[in-house]
């Protein structure tokens, strides 16, 4: 059974009044696509093609007005809250913003800490020693977790908001632009970082992207969304490059215009 099915997804923004409803205008249409256990996906798009709208959708906090999120094979949206909490707790998302992620007032070890809070029992000794181990895991160290969100650089707090991600080892990670506001130097360090993570722990990642250097640096497969639609879906990102579809060859174009000496990804 695959992690993660989107099926037939549709949804927009809008009123709930079945008058203007059926005036909104379709951001999502009719989307499909599966994730499997150890799988990275990279979905790449133009602006508001709708990515962070289906990243929105699979976590559960934009119900979407036809289709199905099957997630474990159950259906995220036709169950009973405790499941739903059960299965949020193995679905985990990191977003671009690394500093308004984050409350400015709470310690490393509170913002990493609070879905342990929230979910673990552990004692106060536990606790402290599970942060610690956690920091070490995405290259900071123990020492960190009394710093607040202003003492860290922007790579560092992204390293912080994986931390917290992975703190109940889910199964998948939605990254959401979640490298897109790093220099280039950054973006390869924590690219690293999620590829080690993902042989580590056997994570799946939805990774939202504009850029394709960063989407083929990280994912196995790869798809493109236009205007609502999943118009590219491709298993092996090898053939991606392959294809003669006009989104994927102006996203390799785009390279192109930006790199014209470099040729390949
Ligand atoms: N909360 C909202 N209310 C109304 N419209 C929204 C909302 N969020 C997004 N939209 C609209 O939905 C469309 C898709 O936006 P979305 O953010 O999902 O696209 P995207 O592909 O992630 O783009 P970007 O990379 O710029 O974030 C856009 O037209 C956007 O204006």
């Amino acid at each position: 059974m695959s992690l993660l099915q989107v099926k037939n997804v549709t949804h927009g923004y809008g009123s709930s009044n079945l008058f203007w409803q059926a005036k909104r205008a379709t951001v999502l249409d009719d989307v499909s696509l599966t994730i499997e256990h150890g799988q990275c996906l990279g979905l790449l798009g133009t602006s508001g093609a709708g990515k962070s709208t289906l990243g929105k959708v699979i976590l559960g906090l934009e119900k979407p007005q036809k289709g199905q999120i099957l997630f474990q094979g159950i259906d995220l949206y036709d169950t009973n809250a405790s499941t739903r909490r059960h299965l949020r707790r193995d679905l985990q998302v990191v977003f671009q913003d690394c500093y308004s992620s984050v409350n400015p007032r709470m310690t490393a070890e509170q913002i990493i800490g609070e879905p342990l809070q929230n979910f673990e029992s552990l004692s106060p000794n536990e606790q402290k020693r599970t942060i610690g181990e956690l920091l070490e895991t995405v290259g900071l160290s123990p020492e960190d977790m009394r710093k607040y969100p202003h003492q860290f650089s922007g790579g560092q707090l992204q390293r912080i908001n994986i931390a917290r991600a992975i703190a109940l080892k889910p199964k998948m990670l939605i990254l959401d632009e979640a490298v897109s506001s790093l220099d280039m130097v950054t973006q390869a360090n924590i690219l690293t970082l999620l590829k080690d993570l993902k042989t580590i722990f056997g994570l799946s990642y939805l990774f939202i992207t504009h850029d394709i250097k960063a989407a083929y640096t990280i994912s196995d497969a790869l798809a493109v969304m236009e205007k609502g639609e999943l118009v590219v879906q491709c298993e092996d990102k090898t053939q991606f490059l392959q294809l003669p579809h006009p989104s994927v060859q102006r996203l390799l174009q785009s390279i192109l215009s930006e790199h014209p000496r470099s040729r390949s990804l």
